[in-house]
């Protein structure tokens, strides 16, 4: 198939491009500015913010399915700077949607937890989302633009992504934890934020089969574990050989952020594990796997 991946310089859509290039299929990453990873999939340098470049790519792409991971991701940065965020996160997502319609293809919108206010989690598919924060907002506006503009497609909401190695932008939970730990810092983390932490990896084959089966509505595509930020941060120190100690428990109101984030949260996986072949990975299985990609990059 021809696959449009958007978002290929980032972490889950680059990790999409490589596994999709795996299966046979054909593949075009759009990102911003130059190409920023390896592989021999094709890349186009669109800005999704500006309507007619996007409509102009997606026709010369002509993809039968769209993953469309692009969003800005900064969640501080979102709630400073609102238009970036109401840009980046609705019109690309509007933009995006109306190309893959106009071409036929079956669009993955790519979400995440924080739509939900964290009051009463974990949540399922069908939990009612009640986003509090820009980012939060702006991607729930981004999901109602895929369903008006791409009607049929896919949903899929995940949380806390993390990979090795880390791409250059955005630093992810996992890679910033194991720098700091490495060099013997401490890291403040969240005791009071249950989330659903999730390997990149296996987000990108869990967007890729809903892509392939084209698969609609609503998918929480995240890991299967729920915990909160300093569980999940002594787990990773005992597999990564890290002194716990170093683990300094925080509640998410002493570091003052400037967006509110969900502390409740956390996503159920019952749907993707009774209805996908591409299961979510419990956390130690995933740990694992972060820590052999960490050390194969060093060499060891
Ligand atoms: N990482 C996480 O913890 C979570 C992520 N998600 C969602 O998963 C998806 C993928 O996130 P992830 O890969 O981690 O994020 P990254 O920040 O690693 O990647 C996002 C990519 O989108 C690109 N992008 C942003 N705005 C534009 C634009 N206007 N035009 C073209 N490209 C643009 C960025 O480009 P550039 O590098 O130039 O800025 C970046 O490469 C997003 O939808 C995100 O909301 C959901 C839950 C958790
Ligand atoms: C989680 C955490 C963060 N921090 C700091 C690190 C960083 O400067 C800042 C924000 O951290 P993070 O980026 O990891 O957290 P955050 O921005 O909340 O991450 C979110 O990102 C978006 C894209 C999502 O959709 C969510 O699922 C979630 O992964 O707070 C701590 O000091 N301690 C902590 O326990």
């Amino acid at each position: 198939m021809r696959v449009l991946v958007t978002g290929s310089n980032g972490l889950v859509g680059s990790r999409a491009c490589v596994l999709l290039e795996q299966r046979g299929h054909t593949v075009v990453g759009f990102g911003r500015g130059p190409r920023r990873t390896g592989g021999e999939y094709g890349y186009v340098s669109v800005d999704l913010t500006r309507e007619a470049e996007v409509a102009a790519a997606m026709e010369a792409a002509a993809p039968e399915v769209v993953i469309h991971c692009a969003s800005m991701t900064e969640v501080d940065a979102c709630e400073k700077d609102p238009e970036a965020a109401y840009a980046g996160n609705v019109n690309a997502t509007a933009a995006v949607a109306r190309g893959a319609r106009k071409a036929g293809a079956h669009l993955v919108h790519v979400s995440t937890d924080y739509v939900f206010d964290g009051d009463a989690g974990p949540y399922d598919e069908a939990s009612i989302p009640n986003p509090r924060g820009v980012y939060a907002v702006t991607k729930h506006m981004g999901e109602q633009a895929a369903r008006v503009l791409a009607p049929g497609c896919a949903i899929a909401r995940t949380a806390v992504v993390y990979g090795w190695p880390p791409v250059e932008g955005r630093l992810n939970f996992g890679a910033w934890l194991v720098m700091t730990l490495e060099k013997g810092q401490p890291a403040r983390l969240f005791e009071d934020q249950v989330v659903s932490p999730s390997l990149a990896d296996n987000v990108a084959a869990m967007l890729v089969e809903l892509g392939e089966r084209k698969l609609g509505g609503v998918w929480n595509t995240c890991g299967g574990t729920v915990v909160d930020r300093v569980a999940y941060g002594r787990a990773l120190c005992e597999v990564f050989g890290f002194d716990a100690k170093l683990i300094v428990p925080t509640r998410m109101a002493e570091l003052k952020l400037p967006s509110p984030r969900p502390l409740k949260g956390g996503l159920k996986t019952d749907k993707v594990r009774g209805e996908l072949a591409a299961k979510p990975l419990e956390l130690a299985e995933s740990l694992a796997r972060f820590h052999a990609t960490w050390k194969a990059a060093r060499g060891h």
